[in-house]
């Protein structure tokens, strides 16, 4: 049978080259940003969780288990990832941004691929020139690691995912699957291409 998968949804930002509106909710063709997200993973994990530092209320609208970081600083990205590792019963956590709406459709798939192949704990995503930071599939069992990299007042993704073994999945067959929205002129641009 295959293992158990689990994604969460990074949506706990401050979104400031966005002028502060909330990433995952703002239009992108009639749709909020994250409904893109979410339309590309539904095929491919058990069960979605968004993880949202504002505007709960409007992220529950999905029907999906919706949380704010355990430590609320906005320390990064890891703080999102290390309360999902805690919550999650699966096998693995898929973990993908909600500025990234063209995700491949057989993200999980390979990246469960490539850990197993590899035997790594960590398996990330690259669009084959650069690693996505905060694409990747990973073994809950390195909550307790995450958490005391945080605590040490570490944020860096990279060198977190440095400490463990970690394979490398390329989807250079992919090259616009990660295009990434972080301001207004980015969400233009791709809403033109989308609209094509
Ligand atoms: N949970 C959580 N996620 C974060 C945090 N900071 C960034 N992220 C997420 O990490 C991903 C990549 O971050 P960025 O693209 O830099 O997003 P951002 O920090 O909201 O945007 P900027 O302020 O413009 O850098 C996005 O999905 C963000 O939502 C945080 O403090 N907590
Ligand atoms: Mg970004």
């Amino acid at each position: 049978m295959a293992p158990q998968i689990d994604a969460v949804i990074l949506a706990g930002g401050m979104a400031r080259r966005m002028g502060g509106n909330d990433k995952g909710l703002v239009d992108l063709n009639g749709q909020a940003m994250i409904c893109h997200t979410i339309d590309k993973l539904t095929n491919q994990v058990d069960g979605i969780m968004i993880n949202a530092n504002r505007n709960q209320k409007q992220y529950e609208q999905w029907g999906y288990t919706v949380f704010n970081d355990q430590d609320s600083g906005y320390l990064g990205p890891l703080a999102g990832m290390v309360t999902a590792l805690k919550k999650t019963q699966a096998e693995y956590l898929l973990v993908v941004p909600c500025d990234c709406p063209r995700l491949p459709d057989d993200l999980a798939s390979r990246l469960l691929a490539a850990l197993e192949r590899e035997q790594a704990d960590i398996a990330i995503a690259s669009d084959g020139k650069y690693e996505q930071p905060v694409v990747l599939l990973l073994k809950p069992h390195l909550a307790q690691s995450m958490q005391t990299f945080l605590d040490g007042g570490d944020r860096k993704v990279f060198l977190w995912y440095s400490q463990h073994k970690v394979a490398i999945e390329s989807f250079a067959d992919q090259p616009n699957a990660f295009v990434n929205v972080n301001t207004p002129e980015q969400k233009q641009l791709l809403a033109q291409q989308i609209a094509k």
